[in-house]
Parts: structure tokens; C-alpha cells; sequence
């Protein structure tokens, strides 16, 4: 019988360990978690992200202040807001909402995010104690670590002997998911647009993540019977069932024939999306007890 993951239910116990740990630093240091999340430009899904992070920081008992920038804003106004937010105490945790506007570069803009304030664990310096095994000292990126609570409810924190698949190279997912999964033991391949014979290689995993971008493209075949099947995507496709001009959410996995193989799959909505906020959350506590020279809690 194929396990379907409860994304929401496992974001929610989470959130309610933050919520503890939030309050047992504030009652204990009189601190209070701060988080600033940063918005610029219309693009709606973005905007709605980051209503749910505000929200979801104000329900932690955090200090939460959202910035709202508009579409034209420069490089340079955006740099001197991360620089302001930077210098203020009261922030342990600042987010640039991503993707940027076209005409903004958003490397130079992160790097010069605090890399103790980086929540999105995208600095250089977090991404790097994570590649060289660190996984206790940075900040690890909210959706690989979500991905992760996942991957350590299914098989224990000892993945040897497991062969792990990821599917997708992006900074953002997986390239830390690849290194986490390495960390935790398993023997890990990043397969990619470029990979010759994706279905085959992706026969072999025991551990498959899909985070390609390209709505269900992972089919049953490619599934391993048995197998713990990670679905990382997010595409919006057309629902004319649903009426004109409606959509559904798809991961990159067709999760219906995939269901019938796997062992343990997460869904798209539901799985992993949920993850990245509740994680989000726990970085930014995690920054908060640091900043108070205290022994950071794990999620
Ligand atoms: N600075 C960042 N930008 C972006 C990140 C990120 O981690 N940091 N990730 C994504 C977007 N994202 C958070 O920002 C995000 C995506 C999806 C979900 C989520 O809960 N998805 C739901 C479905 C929601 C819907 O109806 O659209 C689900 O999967 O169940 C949360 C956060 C890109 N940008």
C-alpha cells in the first residue's frame, strides 16, 4: 500500500516546534525572532508566497515586516534596502522573494545578504558549509531541508546502501538537496536536461527527487517498484474541466501512475510546497537563537 506524504501535517508540526522555540527564547532572553521578507514587482504566485511567509512568521510570535518594492525599482535601491536590513538588530532573518524582475540581478543581491540573516540559505557561505557536510553551522535552503523531514521519516537518518536520484541542478534545490542526501550517507547521482537515458538512471533509485520544472514528465516506468518518490515541482497547467481558463497545480511527477509503483510519493499540491515555508520558519528561529549566543534548536 503506497504511502502518500501529508505535506500540510508534517509543515504543521514543524511550525508548532518553532512556535515553542520562538517563545521559550523570548521568554528566556526577553529576544524577540525577527524575519523581513522582501518583494519586488507583480508577478501574483510570488506575492502570494510571500503573504503566506509574513503570515506565517506573525503566527510563530516572530516580528515579521514585509517590504513591497515596486516593478522599476533599481539594483542599487534594492542593495541599500538589504544593506538597512542588514544593520538592524531587531532582524535575524531577511528573504528576497525570487525570481527577481528581469532587469534585476539577483546573485549580487543576495550575497550581500548577512550570511547569519541568509534564511533562504542561498549565501555563498551557507551553501558552501552545506556542500563541505556543515550541516549544523549554516543555514541549509528551505525546500531541500523540507524535502529532507521527508526523506528521515521514510528511511532513519542513515541512508547508506541507498542510491538517491535527483533530478534538477538549480542553487536553489538541487544541488543542496544532492549534497544533504550525500551527507546523510546515500550514493547520490544529479541527473539533468543533458542526462543520457534519464528513465533508466532514474530505474535505479530507491530515493527518486524530481525538481525539473516540467509538468509530470516523471512517468511510472521510471520509478523503481518500492521506491520513495519526491516531487519538487510546481507547474500550473490548464483544467478546462475545472471551466475556461482555470488551471491545476501538477508536480513533475505524474503522480496518479507513479502511486501504483512507488512505495512512499509525496503530492503536488500538498508535499513539499508547504515544507518550504515551515522551514523558512525554523531558519529564522534557528538565526535567532545564534544571534543569542544560545544553542540552536533542529527541526
Ligand atoms: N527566496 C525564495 N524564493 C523562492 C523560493 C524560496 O524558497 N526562496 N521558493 C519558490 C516559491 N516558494 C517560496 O518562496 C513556495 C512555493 C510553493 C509553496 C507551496 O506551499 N505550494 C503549495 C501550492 C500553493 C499554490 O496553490 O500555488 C503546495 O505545493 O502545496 C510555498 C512556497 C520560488 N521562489
Amino acid at each position: 500500500m503506497t504511502t502518500v506524504i501529508d505535506g500540510k501535517q508534517v509543515a504543521a508540526s514543524v511550525i508548532d516546534a518553532v512556535k515553542a522555540a520562538s517563545q521559550t527564547l523570548q521568554d528566556e532572553t526577553g529576544i524577540k525572532t525577527g524575519l523581513a521578507v522582501v518583494i519586488v514587482g507583480n508577478d501574483p504566485a510570488s506575492h502570494a508566497y510571500v503573504s503566506a511567509k509574513s503570515r506565517m512568521a506573525k503566527e510563530c510570535g516572530f516580528t515579521s515586516v514585509q517590504h513591497t518594492l515596486p516593478e522599476e525599482t533599481t539594483q542599487e535601491e534594492l542593495a541599500a534596502l538589504v544593506q538597512t536590513l542588514n544593520e538592524d538588530e531587531s532582524l535575524h532573518g531577511i528573504l528576497v522573494q525570487l525570481p527577481l524582475p528581469k532587469h534585476l540581478k539577483s546573485e549580487p543581491i543576495i550575497q550581500s545578504i548577512l550570511p547569519e540573516k541568509d534564511v533562504d540559505g542561498l549565501h555563498v557561505v551557507n551553501a558552501g558549509k552545506v556542500a563541505t557536510g556543515d550541516l549544523d553551522g549554516g543555514l541549509v535552503s528551505c525546500t531541500p531541508a523540507g524535502a529532507m523531514v521527508f526523506v528521515r521519516r521514510t528511511h532513519g537518518e542513515d541512508l547508506s546502501g541507498l542510491n538517491a536520484v535527483v533530478i534538477g541542478r538549480s542553487n536553489l534545490f538541487g544541488k543542496p538537496m544532492a549534497q544533504l542526501l550525500l551527507a546523510a550517507n546515500a550514493t547520490v547521482t544529479i541527473a539533468h536536461s543533458r542526462t543520457k537515458d534519464l528513465p533508466s538512471v532514474c530505474r535505479g533509485a530507491d530515493i527518486l527527487v524530481a525538481a525539473v520544472g516540467r509538468p509530470q514528465m516523471v512517468k511510472a516506468d521510471w520509478v523503481k517498484p518500492g521506491a520513495t518518490v519526491i516531487d519538487v515541482g510546481i507547474n500550473r497547467i490548464a483544467a478546462p474541466e475545472k471551466g475556461e481558463g482555470k488551471f491545476r497545480l501538477v508536480g513533475d511527477v505524474a503522480f496518479a501512475e507513479c502511486a501504483e509503483v512507488a512505495e512512499v510519493i509525496t503530492p503536488v499540491p500538498g508535499g513539499v510546497g508547504p515544507m518550504t515555508i515551515a522551514m523558512l520558519m525554523a531558519n529564522t528561529v534557528i538565526a535567532a537563537y545564534r544571534k543569542a549566543g544560545k544553542k540552536a534548536p533542529k527541526f
